[in-house]
């Protein structure tokens, strides 16, 4: 192992002791940091937009609840958990000018940061703290006793002691009972996005979307193609998280595993990887980050357009109802 990696046994909590951690934003990072902290004995406050729809969830929680610019002011460290495009606006507006001297400003995502969206000034401290996955798993992780992975980096350490600052909030949230390491704010920015796009969110969704159609329009019931190409990807990943590819492969049959070293390879192949690489270079360059802001600033009519897409597609609609009558499958709205 190359990387120095922090358990919960390396770091301490002190640095959080007597401070207030504002948390802005109610959303899927902002309300699992918030109650993991608040369940790990951090004194946590909550920054909403007026008439947030939020509030009251947040209260229920046991969390007070302020204006942006008041939890801005009243805390030591101030987590920004809002979507990365609606933060330089607030930023500017509703919290700069409470960004006083000795103040930490925290990241969840290098985003605004990297990309120049956001400078925050010379005296505060300037950190990110990135869990490596969604909030809501963040939360559910933590109180199961378990914990996510995550990483850290500090942007400017005005106070000299920024990086006890991140260690001891990433214990908070439960990341230290996984791991955490330190990295930079370009490199967690080029790497989360290159892993989402590439792997975990666009790739994932792409191979079980071509799959399933590939069945189906070739006249195989959709059930049937719905547990083959999305039920069983969760069945067959537990298996690679928990023993890497060489356990899955243990537990599948010789006949699966001939089939996916044949196959895997005309799937995936020396064109994806090329393709990979560019994406790689557009998230590198910024114009990835360009593309994601133009439609932001459009209304956001590319992304509205593939949502409405896919919200009618048979692999939602089969998939929804084979799901209700699976009670073990958590059949709850998500938390927020
Ligand atoms: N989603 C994830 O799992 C991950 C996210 N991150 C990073 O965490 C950050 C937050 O992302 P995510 O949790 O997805 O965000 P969400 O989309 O879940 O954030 C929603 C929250 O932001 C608030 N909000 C939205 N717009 C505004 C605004 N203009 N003014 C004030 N509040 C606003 C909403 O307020 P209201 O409640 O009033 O509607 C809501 O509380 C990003 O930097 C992201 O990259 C990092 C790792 C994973
Ligand atoms: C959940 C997570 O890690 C992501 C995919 O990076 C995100 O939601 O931005
Ligand atoms: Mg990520
Ligand atoms: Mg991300």
């Amino acid at each position: 192992m190359t990387a120095k990696m922090y358990y919960d046994a390396d770091v301490s909590m002190q640095p959080l002791a007597d401070k207030v951690v504002a948390v802005i934003g109610y959303g899927s990072q902002a309300h699992a940091h918030a109650q993991n902290m608040h369940d790990s004995g951090v004194n946590v406050i909550i920054g909403l937009r007026e008439g947030s729809g939020s509030r009251a969830k947040a209260e229920q929680a046991g969390l007070q609840v302020m204006s942006i610019p008041e939890a801005t002011q009243a805390a030591d460290v101030v987590a920004l958990l809002i979507p990365d495009e609606e933060q330089p606006k607030v930023y500017a507006e509703q919290m700069a000018p409470h960004l006083t001297a000795g103040k930490t400003l925290l990241f969840g995502h290098g985003f605004n940061v990297h990309f120049g969206r956001i400078t925050p000034p010379a005296e505060v401290d300037v950190m990110l703290v990135a869990p490596k996955g969604p909030g809501h798993m963040l939360r559910r992780v933590y109180k199961e006793g378990a914990g996510m992975p995550g990483i850290f980096a500090v942007g400017q350490d005005a106070s000299g002691h920024a990086r006890d600052t991140a260690l001891a909030y990433a214990r908070a949230i439960g990341c230290t009972r996984a791991g955490v390491l330190e990295t930079t704010f370009k490199e967690e920015t080029e790497t989360d996005l290159f892993g989402e796009q590439a792997v975990l969110c666009g790739g994932v969704t792409q191979l079980i979307q071509s799959g399933f159609e590939t069945l189906v329009e070739a006249g195989y019931q959709p059930e049937i193609a719905y547990f083959e190409t999305l039920h069983e990807v969760k069945l067959i990943v537990d298996l690679i998280y928990e023993k890497g590819f060489e356990g899955m492969r243990h537990s599948i049959s010789n006949t699966a595993e001939f089939g996916d070293y044949v196959t895997g390879p005309r799937i995936v192949n020396a064109r994806t990887k090329e393709e990979m690489k560019q994406v790689l270079a557009d998230i590198q360059s910024g114009a990835f980050a360009d593309r994601f802001t133009a439609d932001y600033q459009g209304g956001f009519s590319h992304m509205n357009e593939q949502r409405g897409k896919m919200r009618g597609h048979q692999l939602e609609t089969v998939g929804k109802e084979l799901r209700r009558k699976m009670p073990f499958i958590n059949q709850e709205e998500l938390e927020v």
